[in-house]
């Protein structure tokens, strides 16, 4: 710009011409200000996220050059707005035109670095704003310079004035999107947004301003004046249209980016998450704890490992139902996030086990403060509508490195340490060497079971059924077994529950109802008469969504007839069951598999939810048949079992049958179906297939 712009008294102006705006311009020129200012803000956001220097120094270029293109643009397309009479086809030189986008271009790079700093000072801000301000006005006042119009002269004060709009809104957009961004009431794209229309306002407002700061002389001088290569409205459209278009073709990448980004967080949530009640689940518990670890060990502190679980949980999901039993487990997962420091974390294994960590311990005795909070907000009880349930669970504690240096022994260690806390009704335990062999077994044997399926450690064995005045088997019941590598024989006594507790019992579940549609067909295609075949089936499988379809996936497969398949379900788990799962049962009836409830006599089922179940037979727990000789109560109890099932139209079975005598005793009572040692034990398939090939002969009384 020429000093002597601001010269109104030059003997070489004529009167001053009148100048007018085409609205419509207008307004695209504020737009399109608005619109780079917001593209120039999200580059600037991915610039403070990049993890190098090369990717902050390419979105720091990004920003520049699409608020610096913005600013020019909105420039030119307001001049393109406006008319001055006489001159109503304004050209411009080339030179000064591409000249002017500079200044824009450095001005907002240099800004937009300015507020890149993790922490942004009060001179920082300022300085920003005026590195902005100064660019945007530079390209404005440059701009001007572009145009063949000999007299345009400046009103200093106005133009003052516009330096300082540019800088005050420069500064308010700044301040909105680097300071304000961690307001919680306001969300960070909102924000962006607001702090973009105000860096496209600041633009505007510079060159309206500025504008007014304008005065446009006709001129006296003699002859042409040499203005060099000269670029014609139309040529000059053609460039804000393909700057205008940069600007948008880079908002575009960032907000592709910005869905990639949100995506993979989603992913990454779900990955990391339980997603009943929203506590990191466990890889990514043991991620975190590798990085206390870490931590822990260049610090030389201590950290502890907090393993817990619910004290009677099964029993209340499995009488009050599963949505009571989640509604414990997130009020449990709710007081445990409330009373835990910032640098700790609290996960969710499964089922009702929860693990905290808790890090920058100095002394092991340090983590009972942790405890203390932990117990105490434990202490109030879960209300429900119109009774209560009091939390109660055991702690189990290991020390890093006391105990172990390593995650997963820390963790086994604290199992441990919480299996005894239980045992012994302790509120918490801390874990050290003479733990008993026991409680370490159990904790291991937990771990050692999703290995034992993918490298067939479990088999199968089949207990016959048998009618009590034929003695002919009218039927079989699957039983699991695990033969550990080092431990020997499982019973499924310790691995069933061990697999509820881990979770696996769904696909430990899968895996014998494969194995004994796939044996049945077997015996079926070999001419042998097995009756019907039970299998165990546990109270998480049957709540599971999929079940029926990967029950019926099965008898496909396998090719199984479905009416040989008898799913056997614990009275427990049955009582509460809610009416997804009920109505789960009808459809498995309805495919010709039939029902049988367990351990009956067990739990406390009423009449009326057994008349509405559909229900092909009772087995009455071997529990009462101890009794059947000697103890009137469990004769009582197993003829009214007989006469309740037998009139409701079930099949009666009486398990655990091991004398000559219970089995006179249960056939006086009524019964006419049994099960028990008495007439076989567990039996392997080769055993089963030899017995069947018999055939039809009654089978002779086990002696085993
Ligand atoms: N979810 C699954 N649970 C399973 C599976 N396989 C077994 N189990 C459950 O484990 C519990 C213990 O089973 P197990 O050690 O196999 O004992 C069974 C029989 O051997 C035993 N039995 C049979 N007759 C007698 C007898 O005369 N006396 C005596 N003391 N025990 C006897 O009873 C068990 C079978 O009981 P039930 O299931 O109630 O019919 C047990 O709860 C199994 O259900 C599995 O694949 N999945």
């Amino acid at each position: 710009m020429h000093i002597w712009r601001f010269d109104t008294s030059s003997p070489t102006l004529g009167p001053l011409l009148e100048g007018s705006h085409d609205p419509l311009l207008v307004t695209l020129s504020i737009a399109i200000a608005c619109f780079a200012g917001v593209t120039a803000l999200m580059l600037a956001d991915r610039m403070v996220a990049s993890d190098s220097a090369r990717n902050r120094a390419w979105w720091n270029i990004g920003g520049a050059v699409a608020m610096g293109c913005g600013i020019w643009a909105m420039h030119f397309t307001a001049m393109l707005a406006f008319s001055v009479e006489g001159h109503e086809h304004m050209e411009y030189s080339l030179g000064p035109t591409l000249v002017s986008m500079v200044p824009g271009i450095v001005g907002s790079g240099a800004a937009l670095y300015c507020m890149s700093r993790p922490k942004l000072t009060t001179s920082q801000l300022l300085l920003g704003a005026l590195l902005l301000a100064v660019g945007i006005g530079s390209m404005h006042y440059i701009g001007m310079e572009a145009m063949h119009m000999e007299g345009l002269r400046y009103d200093f004060p106005i133009f003052v004035l516009s330096i300082v709009v540019a800088f005050l809104l420069a500064l308010a957009a700044l301040y909105l999107h680097f300071r304000v961004r961690k307001l919680p009431a306001v969300s960070e794209k909102t924000l962006t947004l607001l702090a973009g229309v105000f860096m496209g306002l600041a633009v505007a407002g510079m060159h309206y301003t500025a504008r007014e700061a304008s005065l446009f002389y006709a001129t006296t001088a003699a002859g042409p004046v040499e203005h060099g290569m000269p670029i014609a409205n139309g040529t000059m459209t053609a460039i804000i249209v393909c700057f205008a278009a940069l600007i948008l073709g880079l908002s575009i990448l960032v907000a592709w980016m910005d869905r990639q980004k949100a995506v993979q967080r989603m992913l990454e949530q779900v990955a990391n998450t339980d997603a009943l009640t929203g506590l990191p689940n466990r890889p990514h518990f043991l991620q975190r704890l590798s990085v206390a670890l870490r931590h822990s060990r260049r610090s030389h502190t201590r950290l502890a490992v907090l393993f817990m679980d619910l004290n009677d949980f099964k029993i209340v999901n499995d009488s009050l139902g599963h949505a009571t039993g989640d509604r414990l487990l997130q009020e449990f997962a709710g007081r445990l996030r409330s009373c835990i420091r910032a640098q700790d974390t609290v996960a969710r294994f499964g089922g009702d086990e929860f693990v905290v960590l808790v890090r920058d311990l100095n002394m092991s005795e340090d983590v009972l403060k942790a405890v203390e909070r932990l117990l105490k907000a434990m202490e109030a009880p879960v209300e429900f509508e119109d009774w209560k349930l009091h939390l109660r669970a055991s702690i189990g504690i290991s020390i890093f490195p006391d105990d172990s240096e390593q995650a997963d022994e820390l963790i086994q260690q604290a199992d441990a340490a919480m299996y005894r806390a239980k045992t012994e009704q302790l509120d918490y335990c801390f874990f050290d060497k003479d733990l008993t062999d026991h409680s370490l077994l159990r904790v291991r044997l937990g771990n050692d079971l999703r290995d034992a399926l993918k490298q067939n450690q479990l088999f199968l064995q089949y207990q016959p059924l048998v009618d009590l005045h034929t003695g002919e088997w009218i039927g079989l019941e699957a039983l699991a077994r695990w033969q550990h590598p080092l431990e020997g024989n499982i019973p499924p006594g310790v691995f069933a529950p061990l697999a509820e507790r881990t979770g696996l019992v769904v696909q430990l579940g899968e895996w014998v109802l494969r194995q004994v549609c796939t044996q049945g067909r077997l015996w079926l295609e070999a001419g042998l008469d097995v009756g019907f075949i039970a299998v165990n089936i546990a109270a998480p499988q049957l709540s599971r969504t999929g079940f029926v379809a990967q029950l019926r996936q099965i008898l496909k497969e396998t090719g199984f007839p479905a009416r040989y398949l008898e799913l056997e379900i614990t009275e427990s788990s049955l009582m509460n069951t809610d009416q997804e799962s009920i109505d789960r049962l009808h459809e498995i009836r309805d495919m010709g598999v039939s029902l049988a409830i367990d351990d009956f006599g067990t739990g406390y089922s009423s009449l009326s939810y057994l008349k509405n179940l559909p229900i092909d037979k009772l087995k009455i727990d071997q529990s009462f048949v101890e009794g059947a000789l000697t103890d009137h109560r469990d004769q009582a109890v197993i003829r009214a079992i007989f006469d309740m099932g037998t009139s409701l139209g079930f099949d009666v079975v009486t398990e655990g049958i091991e004398t000559e005598e219970q089995e006179q005793a249960v056939l006086s009572l009524g019964c006419r179906m049994g099960q028990g040692f008495f007439f076989a034990r567990p039996l392997d398939v080769e055993t089963v297939a030899s017995a069947l090939g018999k055939a039809a002969r009654p089978t002779e009384p086990s002696t085993q």
